[in-house]
């Protein structure tokens, strides 16, 4: 892999601490950072280079994966570590961070290639941006990177504000966005998945597929992020970015041995397809939900409107359900249910794709007790694949039980999103990253749930925390004739009647 600065703006923040660290030490552990690589960690704080160090090994030891005990190749690691002072308005500041990267390149013998990691408020990325390049940090004669953060705009004109004014700066293909959900191992195997497997691609269309549900719950409240949350809601904070690009992820037909820009360019075509909403139609394809106080684990939790930070008459989304359809020749008439809340029964994300009967096959008598054929996707936060079938008990000849064929990962063996994304950036794959295109459509799609929920068209519906979600997403479903699988109390009965077969990647 070429030499690279990794040049981490906001090295003193929570993100920094709790993901990228460990994310670069267990790259380096796997072998796959450059050999020629330095961090270079900026922020307003005057930290000396051994106490930034010490403040990073303190963030493997909680949350690394692997263990980060003191010896050589943890040195070994951290000597790979400097600081800088740095305040992102100070021009200034940009000219010493100039001479340090530069003094560390010649250390090393490296290539001028700089990776500028924007681990900051997204207030900053213009100002950051514009200070590389006049700088001169983006001018050496290497590659530059920019990888940013989310949120990417509040909606569609500040996202296209946002990036004209990073386009002043960086190449499109110099950016590289995060959405840490294609950081997803299983994410990232989607793709795969249908291109080397024929018995998925035939089934990949409207032919033979009902429905697709795609969920992300999550148990956990607004946390100590009120500032943040409350502005943005379910539908920003999740649903436009991660749920967008998973239904991208999932509905796209690739060639064998797709390329980065085939990828972009299906992905781009799906969402294009994406049937727009009008505003005046988001309340009938759309539930907008807030938790009310209720049990999460056995523990009361307080409503959304009682947490520390948020105002009493809050009428912000914590939960968003939605029917979207998209207007190919693969998947016209499937409908693709999304869902997203926080304060629900369990952490699952997962897609369930649920097929359809066989055209044209009669009615027996006991077909009322056979499942549907379910593939399911767990992503997080296990990593599985299930597939549920129908079998009966030959000694019985009794009803139709459904069979469960089981795949799990270890979670041991599974890398964390941000090693996959890191990884790529220092490769220069952009694949699991999103391209503009996708970011502006996918607020463009979304543009009018924004205005519906401003104007107050969609009735905000509360659920108590700990369910899965206000019963209008499950009605919302129901006048299709489908329910949402793979809940945790369908779960249950699916194992408790049917046979479960499990195979596990690691024997
Ligand atoms: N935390 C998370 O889990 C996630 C965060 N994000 C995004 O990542 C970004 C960073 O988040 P997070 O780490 O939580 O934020 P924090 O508030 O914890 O950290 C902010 C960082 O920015 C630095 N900073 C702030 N102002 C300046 C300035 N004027 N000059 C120089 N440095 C400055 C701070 O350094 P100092 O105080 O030393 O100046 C600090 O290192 C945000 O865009 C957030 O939305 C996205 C997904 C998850
Ligand atoms: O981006 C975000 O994602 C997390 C959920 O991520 P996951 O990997 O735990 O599924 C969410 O809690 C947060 O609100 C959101 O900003």
């Amino acid at each position: 892999m070429e030499a690279t600065t990794f040049v981490l703006f906001g090295a003193t923040g929570d993100l920094a601490k709790r993901k990228i660290y460990p994310a670069l030490y267990n790259l380096f552990v796997d072998g796959k950072l450059p050999n020629a690589f330095s961090v270079v960690g900026l922020g307003r704080r005057e930290l000396t280079d051994e106490t930034f160090r010490e403040n990073v090994a303190r963030s493997l030891r909680s949350f690394s994966r692997r263990e980060a005990n003191e010896g050589e190749s943890l040195d070994a690691f951290l000597n790979a570590f400097r600081y800088n002072v740095l305040d992102i308005g100070r021009k200034e500041d940009y000219e010493k961070l100039l001479r340090l990267v530069e003094a560390r390149e010649a250390e090393l013998g490296a290539a001028p290639n700089r990776l500028f990691y924007l681990s900051v408020g997204p207030e900053f990325f213009e100002t950051i941006a514009a200070n590389i390049r006049d700088s001169g940090l983006g001018s050496a004669d290497g590659w530059k990177r920019l990888v940013i953060e989310k949120p990417f705009g509040h909606d569609l004109q500040s996202a296209r504000d946002l990036n004209a004014k990073l386009s002043r700066s960086f190449a499109e293909d110099e950016i590289y966005r995060i959405d840490h959900y294609l950081g997803k191992p299983m994410v990232q195997k989607l793709e795969i998945l249908q291109q080397a497997n024929p018995v998925l691609q035939a089934l990949w269309t409207n032919r033979h597929i009902a429905n697709v549900q795609i969920t992300a719950n999550e148990t956990v409240g607004v946390e100590e992020r009120a500032g943040y949350y409350d502005h943005v809601g379910a539908v920003r904070d999740m649903f436009q970015n991660h749920m967008l690009q998973l239904l991208m992820m999932l509905a796209i037909h690739l060639p064998h041995n797709s390329t980065s820009d085939e990828v972009r360019t299906k992905k781009r075509k799906v969402i294009e397809a994406l049937e727009p909403l009008a505003k005046e139609d988001v309340a009938a394809n759309v539930v907008r939900g807030q938790y009310a106080a209720g049990e999460i684990q056995g523990k009361p939790v307080v409503g959304y409107t009682s947490e520390p930070g948020i105002a009493a008459d809050s009428a912000n989304d914590t939960f968003i359900a939605a029917e979207l359809h998209i207007d190919d020749y693969f998947w016209r008439g499937v409908p693709f249910y999304i869902r997203t809340g926080k304060r629900m029964k369990e952490k699952s994300t997962r897609i369930v794709i649920e097929f359809k009967e066989l055209a044209g096959e009669h009615t027996q008598s006991d077909d009322k007790t056979k499942a549907p054929n379910l593939l399911v996707f767990e992503i997080s936060p296990n990593e599985g694949i299930t597939l549920q079938l129908n079998t009966r008990d030959p000694q019985h000849k009794g009803e139709f039980q459904p069979m469960l064929v089981n795949f799990h990962t270890s979670q041991q063996d599974v890398p964390e999103a941000y090693e996959n994304l890191i990884h790529d950036a220092l490769q220069g794959d952009p694949t699991f990253f999103a391209h503009w295109d996708e970011v502006e459509l996918s607020w463009k799609w979304v543009q009018p749930i924004l205005d519906a929920f401003k104007d107050d068209l969609v009735p905000l519906r509360t659920y108590a925390a700990g369910t899965y979600g206000p019963a209008e997403a499950d009605e919302l479903l129901a006048r299709n004739g489908h329910r949402w699988r793979f809940d945790d109390a369908d779960n249950q009965t699916q194992t408790k009647e049917g046979a479960t077969y499990a195979y596990h990647a690691n024997h």
